[in-house]
């Protein structure tokens, strides 16, 4: 990659509230919430589902304004921020563009982010996510994973400082998403981004993160804040692991509130 990018910044969100709608139709969707993600850290987010933890980090991402609080990512806004592609989100569908090819997608992020075009990192970073040879497919040609792989290689080509991601491998199936949590994450690891990461595993979030953050039932508050001292990178075999398997009871223990007994890991939070 050309430039060397930037220290990871600290992201400090101050007193936020989401409240949604008014009247019969208001939804609290965030508690007063204070969070501080340390610079180069990957923070899980957990919780039961429609909790508030997407919008928890589009408040990050600049894409949904706070009820109140504030978002500070190094001292800017995350408007700002985003401005010039050094914070990247990704979410459960790729949205890739179906008329362009998987290069054209991925250069594409580099042009909205007012960064000089550089054909050769589009093409080390689609070789990098494993998909040399499918430069020239549209979307439609490439499987579930593939365009997960895809869009996480237009996250990266700007060279975010913060990486948002919402359930990036949400829909793809259970193998592949193992692969691509181990995969991919060295992507982001090595150059060293901030990184806020949305997941309905619990064993994804013990793999990927460096903390996780329970969150309760909407409106999203912070219950528990547990850190994975695991050591990196991790590796599948990690998985077997005692402290692994310590780290997702504890996490099962917080969402289910019976210690995490009768809930494998990796069930999804259904709860409401
Ligand atoms: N734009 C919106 N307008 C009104 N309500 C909204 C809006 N966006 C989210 N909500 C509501 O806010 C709550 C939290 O939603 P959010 O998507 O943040 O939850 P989540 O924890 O990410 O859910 P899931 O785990 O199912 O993806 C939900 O009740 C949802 O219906």
């Amino acid at each position: 990659m050309a430039s060397e990018p930037a220290r990871p910044p600290e992201v400090v969100c101050r007193g936020l509230t989401k409240v949604f709608g008014t009247g019969p139709r208001r939804v609290e969707a965030v508690a007063p919430t204070d969070l501080r993600f340390a610079p180069g850290s990957t923070t899980a987010l957990v919780g039961p589902s429609g909790c508030g933890k997407s919008t928890l980090l589009r408040i990050v991402a600049g894409l949904e304004a706070p009820t109140e609080g504030s978002v500070l990512i190094a001292g800017e806004t995350p408007r700002t921020v985003s401005r010039r592609g050094a914070l990247s989100i990704a979410f459960q569908d790729p949205s890739l563009l179906p008329w362009r090819s998987l290069r054209s997608n991925v250069a594409l992020a580099r042009r909205l982010a007012r960064q000089p075009a550089d054909p050769a990192a589009v093409d080390d970073l689609i070789r990098r996510v494993g998909l040399a040879g499918f430069e020239d497919r549209r979307p439609a040609a490439l499987s579930g994973g593939m365009r997960q792989r895809a869009a996480i290689a237009r996250c990266l080509v700007t060279l975010p400082r913060l990486l948002l991601l919402d359930e990036p491998f949400g829909a793809v199936d259970e193998l592949t998403r193992r692969r691509l949590n181990l995969e991919l994450p060295r992507l982001w690891e090595k150059p060293g981004a901030t990184t806020v990461l949305v997941t309905h595993s619990i064993s994804e979030a013990v793999l990927l993160s460096d903390r996780i953050l329970v969150l309760s039932a909407r409106p999203a508050a912070v219950v528990a804040d547990i850190p994975v001292p695991l050591p990196r990178p991790r590796r599948a075999d990690m998985t077997d692991s005692d402290a692994f398997r310590a780290l997702e009871r504890r996490v099962a223990g917080v969402l289910f509130g019976n210690g995490g007994a009768g809930h494998s890991p990796s069930d999804r939070l259904a709860a409401e």
